[in-house]
C-alpha cells in the first residue's frame, strides 16, 4: 500500500491548501453558513430557541439585580425585628427566577436536540445526493473515500455541534450583554477586567480546534482500514471465505493493531489538547483573581457597598460561565467550520459532476456508434488502459469484445455506457460526440450489466425492475424480462414468488445460486429496454444449457436493438456479427469468426487453445 510512487491525487491538494485562518471575518462567514444550514432545516424551532436564549439571558441579569436587593435587605435586618416585605419579595423573586432558569434550560435542551437531528437529516440528505451524483472516476481515488468517510461521519454529529454552537454564541452574547450591563452598573472597571479573562482561552482554543481537525484528517485512512476489516469480519458474503481460510484471527489482530495505534495517537493528541486548555484556563483564572482583588480594593475604598460586592461576585460567576459558553460556541463553530468546508468541497465535486451532466438529450436511437481513437487512463494511474481504440457498431448488430485479462474490455464497456468520458478521442452516435449530450440521457439509452453486478437484498421483482427504477414497476414486463433471461421458473417457485427478498439477511428471504443471480441481472438489463445492451461476461456463471439458451434467444430478445458483449467463452463469441480482439488497450483484430480464423492471428490462437482444451487435442498446447 505504498502511496509514494503513485501520481499525486488532486483531492489531497485541496486538504493541504485548506484555509485555516481564524479571524472575525471567518467567524462571521461560518456563523452565516451555519445559520443558513440550521435555518433551512427548521426555521420555526430555530427562532423559538433564539427567543428562549434571550429570555434566559434576561432571567440571569434579573437574578443579579434581585441578589443585590436581597443582600441589602439582609444587611439592614436589625436584631429582633420582623422580616421586611422587601426581603420576602426578593427571596420569592430569586426562587422564581432560579426555577425559570432551570425550566428554560430543559426546554432549550429538548428543542435543540430535535433541531440538531433535523439539521443532521438535512445534511445527510445532501451528502447522499452528492455521493450519488459525483463522477464515477472519484471512486477510483483513495482521497475521495477518506473525504466521504469524514463527511459521512460529520453529517450526523457536526450539524448538532453547529446548532449548539450557534445557540451557545447567541445565548452567551445575550447573557454577557445583560449580566455585563448590571456588572458595569455596579462598577465600570469590573467588566473589561472580566472580559479580559476570556482572552487566554480564545488564543488556546484556536490551536486546539486546528489540532483536532488535523488529527481527524490524519486518522481517516487508518480508520477506513479498520472499518473495512470489521466489514470483512461481519458480512455474510465474506463470512464463507473468512472461515474457509481461517482469516478471522489475522484480521482481528490487524484490527486490534490499528485500534491500538489509534488509541496511542489519541492519547498523544488528548495530552496536547489538555496542555493547551490548561494554559488557557490558568490564564483565565489569573485574570479572575486579579478581578476579585480589584473588587476587594473597591470595597475597602467604599466605592462599592457590601451588597453590591456580593451581587458582583454572583455576576462574575455567571458571566464567567457565559463568556466561556460564548468562547466554547466560537471554538465549536471554528472546529465544525473545518468539517463544514469538507462537506462543502464534497458538494462541489457533485456540482462539477452535474455540470458534466448538462447537454442535449441523446437521440432515442442511433444508426451507428463509432469509437474513434479512444484513450483512457484511470485517475491516479500512470498507464493507459485504452490506447487508441477504434470501433464501429451498427444498429442491430451483436458485437463481441474478446481479449486476455486486463486488455481493456471492461474499460471500453464503461466508456460505451457513458460512465466515463474518454481521456482523448471520442465516442460518436451517428457522428455526434456523446459529450455533447447529457450523460444521464446517454446512460438512459444503454443497459449495462457488469461482471460484478449488484445483488440487491430486495425482492426479486425489485431486483429486475431496478433496470428502470424511475418508472413504477410493471408486473407484466418483469415477468417477460425474467422469462427471456431464463429466470422465471425458479423465481416463481420461491416462497413468495417475485415478492421474495433475495437475501437471507432479511426475514423470509432466500438466496440464489451464482448462475440464478446472473439470470436475474440479465433480466434487469432486458427490463431496461434500452437501445444498446452491454453485457460484461453475461454467461460466466451459467450452466451450458442456460448459456446456449441465452445466446439462441439473444437476437429475438434484442428485436433489432444492439448488443455488445464481453466473453471469454469462444463458443458464444463465434455467433457475433463482429468480434473485436483487444490486446493491451488496443484493437488488434476485428471481423467475423470466419474472417478472424482465416487470419490465423491472436483470435484463431485463443479459439484453438480453448477448443483443444475441450476436445483434448494433444497436438495443441493447452497452456502458454
Ligand atoms: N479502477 C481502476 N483503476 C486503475 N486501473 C484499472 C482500474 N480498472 C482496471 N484498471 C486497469 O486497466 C486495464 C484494463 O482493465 P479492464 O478491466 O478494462 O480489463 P478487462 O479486459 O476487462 O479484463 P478482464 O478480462 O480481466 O475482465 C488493466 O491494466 C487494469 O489493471
Amino acid at each position: 500500500m505504498t502511496e509514494e510512487s503513485e501520481p499525486l491525487d488532486p483531492l489531497d491538494l485541496q486538504i493541504e491548501s485548506r484555509n485555516q485562518r481564524r479571524s472575525a471575518g471567518r467567524l462571521w462567514q461560518l456563523v452565516r453558513r451555519s445559520t443558513r444550514l440550521v435555518w433551512g432545516s427548521g426555521r420555526l424551532l430555530f427562532v423559538g430557541l433564539l427567543v428562549v436564549q434571550v429570555i434566559a439571558a434576561l432571567v440571569l441579569a434579573g437574578q443579579v439585580l434581585v441578589v443585590e436587593s436581597f443582600l441589602s435587605a439582609v444587611l439592614e435586618l436589625g436584631p429582633g425585628g420582623g422580616v421586611p416585605t422587601v426581603l420576602v419579595a426578593a427571596t420569592l423573586g430569586l426562587a422564581g427566577l432560579m426555577a425559570a432558569a432551570a425550566l428554560l434550560d430543559s426546554v432549550r435542551g429538548s428543542m435543540s436536540r430535535f433541531l440538531g437531528e433535523s439539521v443532521a437529516r438535512r445534511t445527510y440528505q445532501d451528502v447522499l445526493d452528492a455521493a450519488t451524483a459525483v463522477s464515477l472516476r472519484h471512486f477510483e481515488s483513495a482521497s475521495f473515500y477518506d473525504r466521504l468517510q469524514r463527511v459521512e461521519a460529520s453529517a450526523t454529529s457536526r450539524p448538532f455541534q453547529v446548532t449548539q454552537a450557534l445557540l451557545g454564541i447567541v445565548g452567551g452574547l445575550a447573557a454577557t450583554v445583560g449580566v455585563g450591563a448590571v456588572l458595569a452598573g455596579i462598577h465600570p472597571v469590573l467588566l473589561p477586567l472580566l472580559l479580559l479573562g476570556g482572552l487566554p482561552m480564545i488564543l488556546t482554543n484556536r490551536r486546539e480546534s486546528r489540532r483536532e481537525f488535523q488529527f481527524m484528517v490524519a486518522q481517516t485512512p487508518r480508520q477506513r482500514q479498520r472499518y473495512y476489516l470489521s466489514y470483512l469480519l461481519t458480512t455474510r458474503d465474506e463470512a464463507k471465505e473468512v472461515r474457509a481460510f481461517d482469516l478471522g484471527g489475522p484480521f482481528r489482530s490487524r484490527f486490534d493493531e490499528l485500534y491500538a495505534r489509534y488509541l496511542a495517537d489519541l492519547a498523544r493528541h488528548l495530552r496536547r489538547r489538555l496542555a493547551l486548555s490548561t494554559v488557557g484556563n490558568l490564564g483565565s483564572a489569573a485574570v479572575l483573581t486579579g478581578t476579585l482583588l480589584v473588587l476587594v480594593t473597591l470595597i475597602g475604598r467604599g466605592a462599592v457597598s457590601v451588597a453590591q460586592a456580593g451581587a458582583a461576585i454572583v455576576a462574575i460567576r455567571m458571566l464567567q460561565g457565559q463568556v466561556q459558553a460564548l468562547l466554547r460556541g466560537m471554538q465549536s463553530i471554528f472546529e465544525a467550520g473545518l468539517f463544514l468546508s469538507d462537506v462543502d468541497q464534497f458538494m462541489d465535486l457533485a456540482a462539477t459532476a452535474r455540470d458534466e451532466e448538462e447537454g442535449d438529450p441523446a437521440p432515442p436511437t442511433f444508426g451507428e456508434i463509432t469509437v474513434e481513437d479512444v484513450r483512457f487512463s484511470y485517475p491516479g494511474s500512470a498507464t493507459e488502459a485504452l490506447r487508441g481504440v477504434d470501433l464501429r457498431i451498427r444498429r442491430g448488430q451483436v458485437v463481441a469484445l474478446v481479449g486476455e485479462n486486463g486488455s481493456g474490455k471492461t474499460t471500453l464497456a464503461k466508456i460505451l455506457a457513458g460512465l466515463y468520458d474518454p481521456s482523448a478521442g471520442a465516442v460518436r452516435w451517428d457522428g455526434r460526440d456523446t459529450r455533447a449530450y447529457s450523460r444521464v440521457s446517454v446512460r438512459d439509452r444503454v443497459a449495462v450489466i457488469f461482471q460484478d453486478f449488484v445483488r440487491y437484498a430486495f425482492t426479486a421483482r425489485e431486483n429486475i425492475a431496478f433496470g428502470r427504477a424511475t418508472a413504477d414497476p410493471d408486473g407484466g414486463r418483469v415477468d417477460e424480462a425474467a422469462r427471456r433471461a431464463g429466470a422465471a421458473d425458479f423465481l416463481e417457485a420461491l416462497p413468495a414468488g417475485y415478492d421474495t427478498i433475495l437475501s437471507r439477511m432479511f426475514k423470509g428471504g432466500r438466496d440464489l445460486s451464482g448462475g440464478q443471480w446472473q439470470r436475474v441481472a440479465i433480466a434487469r438489463a432486458f427490463y431496461r429496454d434500452a437501445q444498446l445492451m452491454i453485457l460484461d461476461e453475461p454467461t460466466a456463471a451459467l450452466d451450458p444449457r442456460a448459456e446456449s439458451a441465452l445466446y439462441d434467444s439473444l437476437r429475438s430478445v434484442l428485436a433489432g436493438r444492439t448488443a455488445v458483449f464481453i466473453s471469454h467463452r469462444f463458443s458464444s463469441v463465434r455467433a457475433a456479427d463482429v468480434i473485436y480482439v483487444l490486446d493491451q488497450g488496443q484493437v488488434v483484430e476485428a471481423g467475423s469468426h470466419d474472417e478472424l480464423m482465416a487470419r490465423e492471428g491472436m483470435y484463431a490462437e485463443l479459439f484453438r487453445l480453448q477448443a483443444a482444451a475441450y476436445l483434448g487435442d494433444p497436438g495443441v498446447p493447452q497452456a502458454r
